[in-house]
């Protein structure tokens, strides 16, 4: 089913955690809602399920008010999953009793169990084993199972791979998406981990202060954050000082570029950024753009530290390459830094806002 926020806005006192947050999500999409700590996630998703109730706006499924407009279903008749961050399983029950929990008066419970164990991508194996007895990913994927075993018209994540370390949140993502893929349930995650709700989601919402200030598919949010703080929570950044020059173009340390998107609102000052991984640096051909004003290996990578100096404010960067490549260059040399693609446009205030002279990291 598609699920519709509208307008939603809640208050604890004279505490105001959610303004006016709209969202459709489209039928058996996933939705991956982003913000800092604090930003209000938690409470959305619990106004959704229906563990609060919003203090204006409505939740409604397929068009159908589920709280608001006079409605306010509880939760448990809902047909909403929600799975906490740290699965909450039952630890006296076996895998299969957890998923069995919901559904334990159902004649076919142990098919449905078997089902879902397969679409969580779960070991038949496991079925008897208690939650102490598997990993953090497996009690994760468990803690799905039991929400699909209900067969939910929407599935809730809250945080869910926020226990887990590196690898196993990878790992457990991609099943855990697999796995919502095969059952085409309708889905909202929210994290604070903005790699996480870029690779998990059809679409994002970054939430801040309780305001749902840009949604859209991951790459549009990503590729033109509608503000320099949103473009820097959502990875690093390279920002420099810019001039407009004419129609979608910019004059800065790299050069004339195309601008991707203009996000100054006509400021009189303006600043460029772009994402470390457009950045490309050879070794310089005929004279070069800049210089390797310093060189510190970083693990499996070696971070340069260049010079750029087209403009007449030379601005420096941090460019990460890999370990083996870096023997290509040395504190000293000349190099040619090129730029894949454009820019985005925003008012000059958001370089004074950082504390620091320009800088990118990893390359992509
Ligand atoms: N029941 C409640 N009573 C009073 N204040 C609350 C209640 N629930 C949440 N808050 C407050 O509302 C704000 C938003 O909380 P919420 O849990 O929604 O944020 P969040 O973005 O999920 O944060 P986190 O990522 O840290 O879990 C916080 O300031 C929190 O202290």
């Amino acid at each position: 089913m598609s699920l519709q926020l509208t307008d939603v806005s809640k208050s604890f006192g004279r505490l105001g955690v959610l303004d006016a947050v709209s969202i459709d999500v489209p039928r058996g999409a996933r939705l991956a809602i982003v913000g800092a700590s604090g930003s209000g996630k938690s409470t959305l998703l619990r106004i959704i399920a229906g563990f609060e109730r919003p203090d204006s706006g409505t939740v409604a499924l397929d068009g159908r008010a589920l709280a608001g407009r006079g409605a306010d279903v509880p939760a448990h008749r809902r047909g909403i999953g929600y799975v906490a961050q740290d699965g909450a399983l039952f630890p006296h029950l076996t895998v299969a009793r957890n998923i069995a929990f919901g559904i334990r008066r159902r004649p076919d419970r142990a098919r449905r169990v078997r089902d879902v164990m397969d679409i969580a991508s779960l070991d038949p194996a496991l079925a008897d084993r208690y939650p102490h007895q598997l990993s953090g990913g497996q009690q994760q994927r468990v803690a799905l199972a039991r929400a699909l075993a209900l067969e939910p018209s929407v599935i809730l994540l809250d945080e869910p791979f926020s226990a887990l370390d590196t690898g196993l949140r990878a790992h457990t993502r991609t099943a855990m998406v697999e796995a919502l893929d095969r059952s085409g349930v309708t889905t909202v995650l929210v994290t604070h981990d903005q790699e996480e709700a870029l690779a998990f989601g059809h679409q994002i919402g970054v939430i801040a202060d309780g305001r749902l200030v840009q949604s859209g598919r991951p790459s549009e949010v990503f590729d033109a954050p509608v503000d320099a703080e949103i473009a820097e929570f959502l990875g690093d950044v390279v920002m420099v000082p810019a001039e407009a020059a004419g129609e979608a173009l910019a004059m800065c340390a790299f050069g004339c570029l195309q601008v991707r998107h203009d996000r100054s609102g006509g400021a009189p000052r303006v600043c460029a950024m772009l994402r470390p991984s457009q950045l490309r640096v050879d070794d310089a051909a005929d004279g070069g753009n800049a210089t390797v004003v310093g060189m510190r290996s970083a693990g499996s990578t070696a971070e340069l530290r260049l010079r750029i100096g087209a403009s007449q404010i030379p601005v420096e960067v941090t460019h990460r390459v890999p370990l083996h490549e870096a023997a290509r260059f040395s504190t000293g040399s000349a190099v040619t830094v090129d730029v894949d693609g454009g820019v985005v446009l925003y008012p000059e205030t958001a370089l004074r806002r950082r504390t620091l002279v320009p800088e990118a990291t990893p390359a992509g």
